[in-house]
C-alpha cells in the first residue's frame, strides 16, 4: 500500500520513493482506452525496478528504490562508497535476492530464472576477470563459447568483429596472467559480449588504466551500444566514463536514489558557474566587472565566473580593455559530483527529472 507522500517502504517503515507519485498515478490511471486513439504496445523497459528494499543484518543496503531504463539506453549509475550500487546490481543480477520490491529485467525475474537471465545479458568487472588465468585469451572464450552455447558460425563472426575492435590480435594467445590491465580489460569485454547479451553491466571498466586505454574502452562501449543496441548500466568513479557515454544518471546515497535525470540536468542544477578565462593585453587596473564573480588575477590573467549564456560577460570584458585572447571553461562533472556529495545537496529527497 503506499503511503501519504507516494512511496512504500522497506521493513515496514515508510520511505518516499524516487517514481512513488508516479507509480501511483500509474495505478489510478482510467482503463477506457480510445480506440481511435490507441498507440501500439510500447516495448517494455529492459530493467524495471520497482520498491526494491534489500539490508544485511538490518542494516539497509538499498531502500525502496525504482527505476526503470528502456532498451537500448546507456545509464551511469554513480555513488559514494558503500552508497549500495553492488547492492543493486547483484539483485540486478540474480546474484542477490531482495527482502522486497520487483525486479524484472528483460521481463524476467533475475534470481528466479537465472539461468535464462544469465543468457542474456554479460558483466565486466574492472576489478576481476571472467577469463581463466592460465589459459590464452583465445581457450577462455572458446570455453565461454560452450558455456554459453554461442553456434561455431555466430562465435567467429563476433571473435572476428571484438578482435578488430578492439585490436586483440596481439594478445589473444597470451594466458590473462601475462596481459596488461588495459589488454584483460579489453578481452573481458569481449568475453563479456561473445553471446550476444542484450544487457551489459560494467563496474568500473576503466579503473586504473591510463587516457589512452580509457578512451579505447569508452569507444568501444559507444560502438556496442549503437550497432547492437546493448543496454548498459555503468557503475564507475570514474565521471569521464559518464561523460563521454551516458546522457542519463541515476545517484545513490546510503541506500536512496536521489537524483535520476539527465546529466546536464545535473551539471546545470549543482554545476556551479562557467568560468570565463581572459587574456588582456595588459593587466586591468579595475578587474571588477558587474553580475560576475571575480575569481582570480594573475596579471593580464583574469578568471571571472558567471551563469547562463557567455556573450553578455564576453561582451563585458571586451569593452573592460583590449583582449588577447579568452576562453569559456564549463564546471566539471568531477567537481559537481564532489560538490553534491560534500555538500549533501541533494539532501534526503529524491529526484525525479525527465
Ligand atoms: N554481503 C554483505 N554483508 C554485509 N553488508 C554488506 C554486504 N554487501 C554490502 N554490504 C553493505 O551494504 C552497504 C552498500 O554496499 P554496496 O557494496 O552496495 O555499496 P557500493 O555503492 O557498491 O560501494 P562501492 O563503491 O564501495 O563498491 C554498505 O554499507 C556495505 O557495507
Amino acid at each position: 500500500m503506499p503511503s501519504p507522500s507516494g512511496g512504500w517502504g522497506c521493513g515496514g517503515t515508510w520511505a518516499r520513493g524516487v517514481d512513488g507519485a508516479r507509480l501511483f498515478s500509474i495505478h489510478h490511471q482510467a482503463v477506457r482506452p480510445n480506440l481511435s486513439t490507441i498507440s501500439p504496445p510500447k516495448e517494455p523497459p529492459m530493467i524495471e525496478v520497482r520498491h526494491l528494499c534489500k539490508s544485511f543484518a538490518r542494516k539497509p543496503a538499498v531502500q525502496d528504490i525504482s527505476f526503470s531504463i528502456p532498451a537500448g539506453e546507456i545509464v551511469g549509475y554513480l555513488g559514494p562508497n558503500g552508497a549500495g550500487k553492488s547492492t543493486t546490481i547483484k539483485v540486478l543480477t540474480g546474484l542477490l535476492v531482495p527482502d522486497s520490491g520487483e525486479v524484472r529485467v528483460g521481463g524476467l525475474v533475475p534470481w528466479k530464472q537465472r539461468r535464462q537471465h544469465v543468457a542474456r545479458l554479460g558483466a565486466v568487472f574492472g576489478q576481476r576477470t571472467t577469463l581463466w588465468w592460465d589459459l590464452p585469451v583465445r581457450e577462455s572464450l572458446e570455453l565461454l563459447r560452450h558455456v554459453y552455447r554461442v553456434p561455431a558460425a555466430r562465435f567467429a563472426e563476433n571473435l572476428a568483429g571484438f578482435t578488430e575492435l578492439l585490436e586483440l590480435g596481439p594478445f589473444l594467445n597470451t594466458p590473462a596472467r601475462a596481459l596488461s590491465l588495459g589488454q584483460r580489460m579489453r578481452a573481458d569485454l569481449a568475453a563479456a559480449l561473445l553471446h550476444d547479451p542484450e544487457l551489459l553491466f560494467l563496474d568500473e571498466p576503466t579503473v586504473g588504466l591510463d587516457v589512452v586505454a580509457k578512451e579505447r574502452i569508452r569507444e568501444f562501449v559507444k560502438a556496442v551500444n549503437a550497432e547492437r543496441g546493448v543496454t548498459v548500466l555503468l557503475t564507475t568513479h570514474d565521471l569521464g566514463d559518464v561523460e563521454r557515454l551516458a546522457r542519463r544518471v541515476m545517484m545513490i546515497d546510503t541506500g536512496r536514489l536521489l537524483f535520476d535525470g539527465p546529466l546536464a540536468e545535473l551539471q546545470a542544477r549543482y554545476g556551479g558557474e562557467r568560468e570565463l578565462w581572459v587574456e588582456f593585453e595588459k593587466a586591468p587596473a579595475q578587474p571588477a566587472l558587474p553580475g560576475l564573480t571575480l575569481l582570480g588575477q594573475d596579471g593580464p590573467r583574469v578568471r571571472y565566473g558567471f551563469s547562463g549564456a557567455a556573450a553578455a560577460p564576453i561582451a563585458q570584458v571586451t569593452a573592460l580593455a583590449p583582449v588577447r585572447d579568452l576562453a569559456v571553461k564549463e564546471p566539471e562533472v568531477e567537481a559537481t559530483i564532489r560538490r553534491i556529495y560534500e555538500g549533501n545537496l541533494l539532501g534526503s529527497r529524491s529526484v525525479r527529472e525527465g
